[in-house]
């Protein structure tokens, strides 16, 4: 107790205490006492240093602008000084265009169009599991490399949305953030409704509330034809048998925007793409996994139609799909109504970006042999019944007309530009695979 008390310290700084007991001590013993007490107050001391630079040098800095930034998804002025920054046009008259998706295969690529030609971009991407995130991130690091910034979050995300549209005044929405894939709306029914619906109708919902409101241009889809047999395909045609969840999905997503546009006069724009493949890809698409398996000598399933015919698509090259996004912004007039009120009718489009030049599936398996200079262990089965349609084919003269659409790269023009992406991206040479 008594050396407990001998180092507490003074109350009054520059003061000792009067130490009654003391008086009564021989001055020896006191000396002793007194040396035995600064002994203790020496150790003491000693040891509250060492704890406290102990859990000083364990204990985590206190956070820096950019932590918070990444902890918190509304972001600090640092946050949003990199949104401005990334959405300013860098030419005049330039557009300032909310890319949703912004992570995904053509999200990155029409991103970077915009940006060169010196429209201000803003990504935004939830970065979700679908497929491989690494390729999302290696996507991200593109872009970055570009200018464009990516806000990690969810187009459900209603006040996220409201506050991009706060610190921007976006001109133009590219909305390409969706659930994609025919085959997997089988396994993740939800995810459909979630991203395509839910996600689509709260987009639209805080675009027909900002005041401008933006010009919006969205991927629908080809599967919205469905079991529609009569070719070419052209927009007149009936859409109205969508054979997967997904295409029910994207058709549902044409019928809301006729909506918004209706009752809000926004002004939009649906493009339906037809199987668009290239660099930087969806791992999930059948030319990107069969050029996996051929290398690894996995077997690949072919699949052929009831009557023995192969599968076809309507193979359409990224570039040629980047040409029909960026025309369909630059075409879109603009929307009539501003906080959520309609000031008159406003453009509502719909077109068919595609290559016009089916591909039997078969002839696409043979290209990448040809270019990866392996023979395939092909199995050819019957078309199975999850939601895959036997061919798909555009009419893209509507485009043609409107937007001056016109594509110009074939499919094995298109699977080397692939090819030689894909096989410098997994040797791991960065360089090679980058813009
Ligand atoms: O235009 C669209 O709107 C859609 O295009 C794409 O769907 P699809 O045209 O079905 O492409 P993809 O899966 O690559 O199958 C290609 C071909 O290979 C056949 N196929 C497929 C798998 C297999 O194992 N074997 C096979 O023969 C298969 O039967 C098909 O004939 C997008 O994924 C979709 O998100 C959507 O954007």
């Amino acid at each position: 107790m008594s050396s407990l008390l001998d180092t507490t310290p003074p109350s009054t700084p520059g003061k000792l205490k009067p130490d009654k007991s003391a008086t009564y001590l021989h001055p020896h013993h006191r000396s002793l006492r007194l040396h035995s007490s600064l002994s203790k107050l020496t150790f003491y001391s000693f040891l509250f240093l060492i704890l406290f630079l102990f859990f000083f040098l364990l204990s985590p800095p206190s956070p820096s602008p950019p932590r918070q930034v990444e902890t918190d998804p509304l972001g600090g002025p640092l946050w949003e000084k990199k949104v401005v920054k990334s959405a300013r046009p860098k030419v005049r008259a330039g557009l300032t265009v909310l890319v949703t998706g912004a992570a995904g295969f053509v999200g990155t690529h029409v991103s970077v169009a915009l940006k060169r030609r010196g429209d201000g971009v803003l990504g935004l991407d939830n970065f979700n599991h679908y497929y491989d995130t690494s390729l999302k991130r290696a996507r991200q690091k593109v872009l970055e490399r570009s200018g464009v910034f990516i806000v990690e979050g969810d187009i459900n995300d209603m006040v996220l949305l409201k506050k991009l549209f706060d610190v921007v005044l976006f001109t133009h929405v590219m909305q390409l953030a969706a659930q994609a894939g025919v085959r997997y709306a089988m396994q993740n029914p939800k995810s459909y409704v979630h991203s395509n619906i839910g996600g689509f109708v709260n987009l639209l919902e805080v675009c027909k509330s900002a005041n401008p409101q933006p010009v919006v241009v969205w991927a629908s889809s080809s599967s919205v034809y469905g079991l529609n047999t009569k070719v070419p395909f052209s927009e007149k045609d009936r859409t109205d048998q969508p054979a997967s969840l997904y295409a029910a999905t994207k058709k549902a997503g044409e019928e809301i925007a006729h909506t918004y546009n209706h009752i809000y006069g926004l002004s939009i724009t649906g493009l339906r793409f037809f199987t668009v493949y290239g660099p930087w890809g969806r791992p999930d698409m059948a030319y990107f996994f069969f050029t996996k398996d051929i290398l690894k000598g996995k077997e690949i399933g072919v699949f052929e139609t009831a009557d023995g015919r192969s599968v076809a698509r309507d193979f359409t090259y990224i570039d040629d799909i980047v040409k029909g996004c960026l025309v369909a912004l630059d075409t879109a007039k603009k929307s009539t109504g501003s906080g959520g009120k309609k000031r008159g009718p406003a453009q509502l489009r719909v077109f068919n970006l595609g290559n016009t030049s089916p591909v039997p599936v078969s002839r696409l398996v043979g290209i990448l042999e040809r270019l990866l200079k392996k023979k395939a262990k092909k199995k050819v089965l019957p078309l199975p019944r999850n939601g895959d349609v036997e061919f798909t084919h555009a009419n893209i003269s509507f485009a043609q007309r409107e937007l001056g659409y016109k594509p110009t790269t074939d499919l094995e023009t298109g699977l080397k530009k692939f090819v030689r992406w894909y096989l410098s991206y997994y040797s791991g040479s960065k360089k090679k695979s980058s813009w």
